[in-house]
């Protein structure tokens, strides 16, 4: 299949939106490439290169997504075009601002971003492996989660999973039952196992997340206690659950509430995250108005989870 990378030349500061930009726009595959780390490397062949300094621009990063090829790519490449010189209005210095497209193979891009994926520990016990990295843990209660998100969204180390990971660890219970709705890579139900839940329902409208939360359920030796489906948010869903976990947008998780609510037991918990701040009210007044009780919302870098809880008795 063939893809269109489009790569914009930006400032720090306007990785984290772009990104979100280009999510909500349905790219895959999100890479940041800082210039300063390709000055010098190594090429697949193993071939040592210098750049010539002159090359390349020496502040900024590079943001790279990749679209698929279809008929409403220049209508998508606009929008996506708009919404960043928008992002002046919000004060974000997006700097040069500059634009390119080509055309790549998904071969080429698949596995561009592994480079810039480490281990990393996210929590108090977890830590994210991707399964190309080898690492010894620190302690014995650490727990390791070994991923390969391929082309699903969830590397673990976005702030959205990281606020999600941190959530499941306080809140989810021995034996738990527990939706995970938008999949992804299917971290937050690999994690949710390897917390102790026993069993995770997992879905996504992406097929290539539900293969893999399947792949990534297997690495970690917990294929039996998870299982990923094609759905639509909690559509049709009857199965009651002690916790639902939701990383998707505020836009999205506004229209399930009163699915949610429906399907988790009296006492169990919702974790919803993926809210950018300023959605935070829309999301609490939703959840509050499907019934919810808030118990406690957090934020790191612009991006809030909220933690909801279904009242005993009602
Ligand atoms: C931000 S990613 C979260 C991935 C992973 N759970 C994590 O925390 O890293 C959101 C996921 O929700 C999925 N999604 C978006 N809309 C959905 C819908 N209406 N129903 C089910 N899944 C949806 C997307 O395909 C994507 O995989």
């Amino acid at each position: 299949m063939k893809w269109s990378e489009f790569c914009i030349h930006t400032t720090n500061e306007a990785i984290e939106p772009i990104s979100n930009i280009l999510h909500e726009s349905g790219a895959s595959g999100v890479v940041i490439e800082d210039p300063q780390d390709m000055m010098k490397g190594q090429t697949d062949l193993g071939e040592i290169y210098e750049l010539n300094p002159e090359d390349y621009p020496e502040e900024g990063v590079y943001v790279k997504a990749y679209l698929p090829m279809n008929s409403f790519l220049g209508e998508t490449i606009e929008g996506i075009k708009q919404s960043i010189n928008n992002l002046h209005e919000f004060g974000i210095d997006v700097g040069r601002n500059v634009v390119t497209l080509s055309e790549v193979q998904e071969e080429d891009w698949a596995t561009a971003w592994k480079k810039y994926y480490k281990p990393v520990k996210i929590s108090e016990r977890i830590t994210i492996m991707p399964t190309w990295e080898d690492y010894t843990p620190v302690s014995s209660d650490e727990i390791i989660i070994e991923m390969d998100p391929g082309m699903a969204f969830g590397t673990g180390t976005h702030p959205t999973t990281v606020l999600s990971i941190q959530a499941l660890e306080q809140y989810l219970q021995k034996d738990d039952l527990v939706l995970d709705v938008g999949t992804g890579s299917g971290i937050l139900s690999v994690a949710s196992v390897l917390l102790g839940a026993s069993h995770v329902h997992a879905f996504d409208l992406d097929d290539i997340a539900v293969k893999s939360t399947m792949i990534n359920a297997e690495l970690n030796g917990v294929e039996n206690q998870v299982s990923a489906k094609l759905n639509n948010l909690l559509e049709g869903v009857e199965q009651e659950a002690d916790l639902i976990v939701s990383n998707i947008l505020a836009e999205i998780i506004v229209r399930f509430t009163d699915d949610a609510f429906k399907v988790v037991k009296p006492g169990g918990y919702f974790i919803t995250c993926g809210i950018i701040s300023g959605k935070k009210e829309m999301v609490l007044e939703r959840l509050k108005s499907s019934g919810f009780d808030i118990v406690e919302t957090n934020k790191m870098e612009d991006w809030i989870s909220i933690i909801a809880r279904k009242p005993e008795s009602r």
